[in-house]
């Protein structure tokens, strides 16, 4: 298992041109779970994602690993070593094969040549086989529907290796089967490897199925943090999202289970959790 260390912001106070839209935010992405950033639209959780991600230069507040260390006392390729976020959209390279894009993510272990990075195949290799874009290898990633380039680019950073994996909204795009594998996958990266996941969602059922703990943003500051029993509370989320929320508990799997109800909604009530 590789050494597990997490990441946490503390106090973050983030902008644009000045304008605060993160404001006190303390938020920890812990070895061995699963964090997700659930909140309407707005209410900054790419922006924190981006800060942790140390793309975003807080205003106020730092950013640190689990074991002391301070993010900003890295080097980029240090940096790079220990951290890698799926970011909600880049820009997709012409007439660039999958595997090259792949390759991307070992960047941070190559030197001037590719054979400074002796693990390298075999890292690339597994990750288009755990995202399951391995038989479109040598196809042009501008070529490919939305849901491949995300998996493409979910394998890119699964191929960096990192012990701190940063997801915003990482299931737009993806079929149900691959949502829910991608969700799976998550789970694994923590359990067996030890990797400290944080993941925007919009779907708080899906946070509920994936999560160890949630933060709920609420208007740039964080509105409740725990587990998702603690977090997922009817009013708590009705009043955050404006709109009647349902909560309860799923017969069939006993999960969390949230019902945003609309005005021609009406559906039975859930059990209580
Ligand atoms: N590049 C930017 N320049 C100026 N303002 C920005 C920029 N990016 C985001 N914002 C603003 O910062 C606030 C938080 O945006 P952010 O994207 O972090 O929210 P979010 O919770 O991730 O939203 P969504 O769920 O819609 O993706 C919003 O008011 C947004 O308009």
């Amino acid at each position: 298992m590789r050494e597990s260390v997490g990441l946490r912001g503390v106090g973050l106070g983030l902008g644009y041109s000045g304008r605060l839209v993160v404001d006190g935010a303390s938020v920890s992405v812990e070895p061995a779970s699963v964090t997700a950033l659930v909140g309407p639209n707005g209410s900054g959780k790419s922006t924190l994602l981006r800060a942790l991600a140390r793309l975003h230069q807080p205003e106020s507040g730092e950013v640190a690993f689990t074991d002391g260390t301070t993010a900003a006392g890295l080097s980029a390729k240090e940096f790079a070593r220990k951290v890698t976020l799926l970011a909600q959209s880049r820009p997709t390279p012409n007439g660039v094969s999958v595997r090259d894009v792949v390759g991307y993510g070992r960047h941070p272990y190559r030197g001037r040549w590719r054979n400074d990075d002796p693990e390298g195949n075999a890292a690339i290799t597994h990750a288009m086989d755990v995202t399951g874009v391995a038989s479109m290898a040598e196809r042009a990633v501008d070529e490919l529907s939305g849901g491949e380039l995300q998996r493409v680019w979910l394998a890119t950073c699964l191929a960096q290796d990192t012990g701190v994996l940063l997801l915003d909204e990482p299931t737009t795009f993806l079929d149900l089967r691959y949502q829910v594998e991608l969700l799976d996958l998550m789970r694994d990266l923590a359990d067996e490897h030890g990797v400290a996941v944080g993941v925007v969602l919009h779907d708080l059922n899906q946070a509920a199925a994936v999560a160890d703990r949630i933060a709920l943003l609420d208007q740039g500051r964080i509105r409740a943090t725990g587990t998702p029993v603690e977090v997922l509370q009817a009013d708590v989320l009705s009043e955050t999202y404006g709109i009647r929320i349902d909560v309860g508990t799923d017969p069939a799997t006993g999960l969390l289970s949230t019902q945003p109800v609309g005005r021609h909604l009406q559906r039975p009530a859930l059990q209580p959790s």
